[in-house]
């Protein structure tokens, strides 16, 4: 922002006074005493016009960026916010129109915003670690200063463990990951073959990804859908400004479930950390996060309890319900377009009878066709419209000559690229083989895991998201299974007709309701797979 404040005040008003003293010499004929209210109302007319130029000044910014989402630099934040929390697509879309390959400066509302480029991130992914964060950005944005996420600022050691311990383990994981989805899908939905029941199937697909998150991450299951109740309290609170925030937060029911949620995790943890502790070499032997964790940790304080409980509580809210609404999603998405439904049920037999009904991680990574529907509907419905978020810690110039000021919050619009005709043809049409149709080399070589996509579906660079793989291979096991065995439906809307669960937008964030419902029933002939 500008740095002249007060001074400049201070200099419009003595201007002001001198040109008052200037005109009354101009008619020293005029009587002081008739003059004398028209000069007091020029005056005190003057004073405040100089009181708005300095506050204006004071909330403009020097970078020349032009601002969005702002109708003038003294509007009431509240503004900025709502129209964010309501309408951030367009806003969006219409940014990009206007500033497209060019930086623009982003009123969201809680912060103002930095939207570069998207090929700035290759230069950004060059800078120290110490130079942008990634973790308090997120934790900015999804209001961890009202869950209890704040913590993941402190350390990224889970973030590392992810990628260095987890993912390498997915293999030897996976047997383990099958059952108990297989499990799970059997004991929740419904096993009728002859009519249609409705479930809302976010709802029971996050019993399906929890049991690979909890088990990745811990163990046994831990929490129950604690996930929903932050992610709930962070689009209700993104709605108000901070500073009404943390009295707000606790009039929300969800701030005394999750306060609850918390409390069970941590009785439940904080004493498993305690035991594993005691014994590192034969208690941390389990291929989980939290035993690497304790096993892996430089100081004290990265394998206390608390802290633990915190990141792992983090870890299995931010992977569970994205997951569970992405899966949602591509059903949708293929029931509403049968003939692409067709061909992937044919690659799924297929693939059963090439590799014998053993489903091992080769037979999921050639499921090309699936794989290719993932990247489409994660394209149209990403989790996030912003990505790359990042908070400035060091002064940064970049090559544009743009600069970069410690605790400035920049982001990437992937939404705007996803969109973008130049690179997706027919963005806002859904071609469920367009990755595997356009180059299936590429397709194979950056499949939905790889985090080398044209539309940054896990973020970019060293802090994209670390539990793509876990997420891609699980999705895969439960999509599989569910659209082998089960035919799925629409409801039928007050009217009368199927419609597809709409997909919903709020702030940045992309969604659908976890009371959406569709229509289920076993499928009456399938391939039988069996993991
Ligand atoms: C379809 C499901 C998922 C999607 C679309 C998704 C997407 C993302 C994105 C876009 C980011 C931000 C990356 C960046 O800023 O560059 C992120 C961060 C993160 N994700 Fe995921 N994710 C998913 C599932 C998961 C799962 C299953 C886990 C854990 C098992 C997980 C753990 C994390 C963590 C810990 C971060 C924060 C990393 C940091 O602080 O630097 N995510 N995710």
């Amino acid at each position: 922002m500008a740095t002249t404040t007060l001074d400049d005040f201070h200099t419009l008003s003595s201007i002001t006074r001198v040109s008052l003293r200037s005109i009354q010499s101009l008619f020293p004929d005029i009587a002081i005493a008739k003059a004398a209210p028209i000069l007091r109302t020029f005056f005190a007319a003057s004073l405040f016009l100089a009181f708005l130029y300095t506050i204006n000044r004071q909330f403009s910014y020097d970078d020349g960026l032009p601002l969005v989402n702002r109708s003038f630099s003294l509007e009431p934040r509240i503004f900025s916010r709502w129209r964010w929390a309501f309408r951030s697509d367009k806003i969006l879309n219409e940014a990009y129109e206007k500033y497209k390959g060019r930086p623009y400066r982003l009123a969201r509302g809680d912060a103002d915003i930095i939207v570069l480029p998207d090929d700035m991130i290759g230069e950004l992914n060059k800078l120290p670690q110490s130079a942008i964060s990634s973790r308090k950005s997120h934790s900015s944005s999804l209001t961890g200063y009202l869950n209890g996420m704040d913590v993941v600022k402190e350390t990224n050691h889970h973030v590392k463990l992810l990628l260095a311990r987890v993912t390498p383990a997915l293999p030897t994981l996976l047997p383990s990951i099958k059952s108990r989805i297989e499990h799970t899908i059997a004991e929740t939905l419904p096993q009728d073959r002859d009519s249609w029941t409705t479930i809302r199937p976010i709802n029971i697909i996050v019993h399906c990804i929890s049991q690979a998150v909890t088990l990745t991450t811990f163990g046994p299951p831990i929490c129950d859908n604690a996930e929903l109740i932050l992610f709930s309290i962070m689009f209700v609170m993104r709605l108000v400004p901070r500073f009404l925030q943390p009295l707000l937060v606790w009039m929300t029911p969800f701030k005394w479930r999750l306060e609850r949620s918390w409390r069970t995790l941590e009785n439940f943890v904080i004493p498993e950390v305690e035991f594993r502790k005691e014994d590192v070499s034969t208690r941390c032997k389990n291929p989980d996060l939290i035993s690497w964790m304790i096993a892996e940790a430089k100081s004290e304080e990265e394998k206390e309890g608390v802290l633990l409980t915190r990141l792992v509580g983090s870890v299995i809210a931010g992977g569970t319900y994205s997951s569970a609404a992405f899966i949602t999603g591509v059903i949708a998405d293929l029931v509403a377009h049968p003939q692409f439904l067709a061909e992937i049920r044919a690659e799924i037999k297929d693939t059963h009878e090439r590799c014998g009904g053993k489903w091992d991680i080769a037979a999921f990574n050639s499921l090309d066709k699936l794989d290719s529907a993932m990247k489409e509907t994660s394209r149209l419905a990403p989790g996030s419209m912003l990505v790359y978020s990042r908070y400035i810690e060091e002064p940064i110039m970049l090559s544009t000559g743009l600069y970069l000021k410690p605790g400035q919050f920049i982001t990437t619009s992937g939404h705007s690229v996803a969109m973008d005709p130049d690179i997706f043809p027919n963005p806002r049409v859904y071609n469920a083989l367009r990755a595997y149709e356009e180059s299936l080399s590429e397709h194979r070589a950056q499949p939905f895991r790889s985090v080398d996509s044209k539309d940054h579906r896990w973020g970019a660079g060293r802090w994209a998201c670390p539990g793509r793989s876990i997420a891609s291979l699980a999705s895969k096991v439960i999509l599989v299974k569910l659209l082998d065995e089960y035919e799925f439906s629409f409801a039928p809307d007050q009217q009368g007709v199927a419609t597809r669960p709409a997909t919903q937008i709020m702030h940045e964030f992309v969604f659908m309701s976890p009371n959406a419902g569709m229509l289920i029933r076993r499928q009456k002939q399938s391939c039988g797979i069996s993991y």
